[in-house]
């Protein structure tokens, strides 16, 4: 018997299964090659399989950007593209007469972002919304942003305001590390997920010119800190602390060599992420001085029970 399910029968889904699979034969036989259709817009007919093949078709051919209308979608690469992200690259979209009219890239929304600010008579604060699934590339987009707006928003006239651009500059970019390291930690979907949401606000003057930034953080999990998922991690910051500290600051922190501490799973994986200086020069820059710094390892150090292992990696 003929049965209708939410609206469709069987027939009338025959019929659009294969008037989808004359579509997608059609869209693959058109003449211009897929990876050349920047735009998502373009694809016709507009199906999840057109789509698909048109990223798909742009993945292969190392391009990571594509436009959709008014959003950008990118693609994460799962390998390093420096030349996607050089600061002449930068300057070539900052400058450029209609920077949409380049290839897509995050610099076209920095850029268009930057100009909505400039070019209205009463600035008008602008968003870029950043979404995506874990592991998805957010992170490195924000990154990709700061850094982008630490360039083109900091081109002071005078010697003491470029000064105090590039102090401003420094901060902003030395949050990241920081951030990471006592939010992020080692999942199953990616080495250095961030276990929080922020919401960054670069702050400009009249004359377009970056003069702060606030990082507002939602929901950390906290709960990380005595639970972890096997296979994956506490937060970086511990494992920074545990393979980092010096001789002096194992003594003072109680953090004897050959220790291994239960909520500290996975220690044997060496990550990038585990670079503690790199966490204590981004303070310094941030102006958490050593002191400071020493107070608050301290503090991490008495959330770790101890216990005692020959085996640990963290005892070389
Ligand atoms: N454009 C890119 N170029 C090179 N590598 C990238 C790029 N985007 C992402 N990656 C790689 O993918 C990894 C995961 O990306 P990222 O941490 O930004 O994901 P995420 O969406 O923020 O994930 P989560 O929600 O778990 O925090 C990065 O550590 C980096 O190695």
């Amino acid at each position: 018997m003929l049965q209708q399910v939410n609206g469709h029968s069987p027939d009338s889904d025959a019929q659009s299964g294969k008037s989808h699979r004359e579509d997608l034969r059609e869209f693959l036989g058109r003449e211009a090659p897929l990876h050349q259709l920047d735009d998502l817009t373009k694809v016709n007919p507009v199906t999840l399989e057109t789509v698909l093949r048109c990223l798909q078709a742009r993945y292969m051919a190392d391009t990571f950007y594509t436009n959709a209308g008014c959003t950008l979608v990118a693609l994460n690469p799962f390998k390093p593209v420096p030349h996607l992200y050089l600061p002449e690259l930068m300057r070539e979209y900052h400058a450029a007469p209609q920077p949409q009219k380049l290839k897509p890239h995050v610099f076209s929304v920095g850029e268009q972002t930057y100009r909505n600010v400039k070019s209205l008579i009463e600035p008008v604060n602008q968003s870029i919304v950043v979404s995506g699934e874990s592991g998805a590339g957010k992170t490195w987009t924000s990154r990709c942003l700061m850094k982008f707006y630490a360039v083109v928003a900091a081109s002071p006239t005078s010697w003491e305001s470029h000064k105090i651009a590039e102090r401003i500059e420094q901060r902003i970019l030395h949050s990241n590390p920081v951030m990471e390291a006592f939010g992020n930690a080692c999942t199953l979907r990616n080495n250095n997920s961030s276990r929080f949401g922020k919401f960054i606000q670069l702050q400009l003057n009249r004359a377009q010119q970056m003069t702060g930034a606030a990082v507002q953080t939602y929901l950390l999990e906290k709960t990380r800190v005595a639970y972890q998922a096997s296979n994956e991690r506490n937060f970086h910051i511990f494992y920074q602390i545990c393979k980092g500290a010096s001789e002096d600051e194992r003594l003072q922190w109680h953090l004897p060599k050959g220790a291994a501490f239960s909520w500290l799973p996975n220690p044997e994986r060496t990550l990038e992420e585990d670079c503690f200086e790199v966490t204590r020069e981004a303070m310094i820059h941030l102006g958490i001085n050593a002191p400071t710094q020493n107070n608050i390892f301290k503090v991490r150090k008495k959330a770790m029970p101890l216990t005692f292992g020959r085996d640990n990696p963290l005892s070389q």
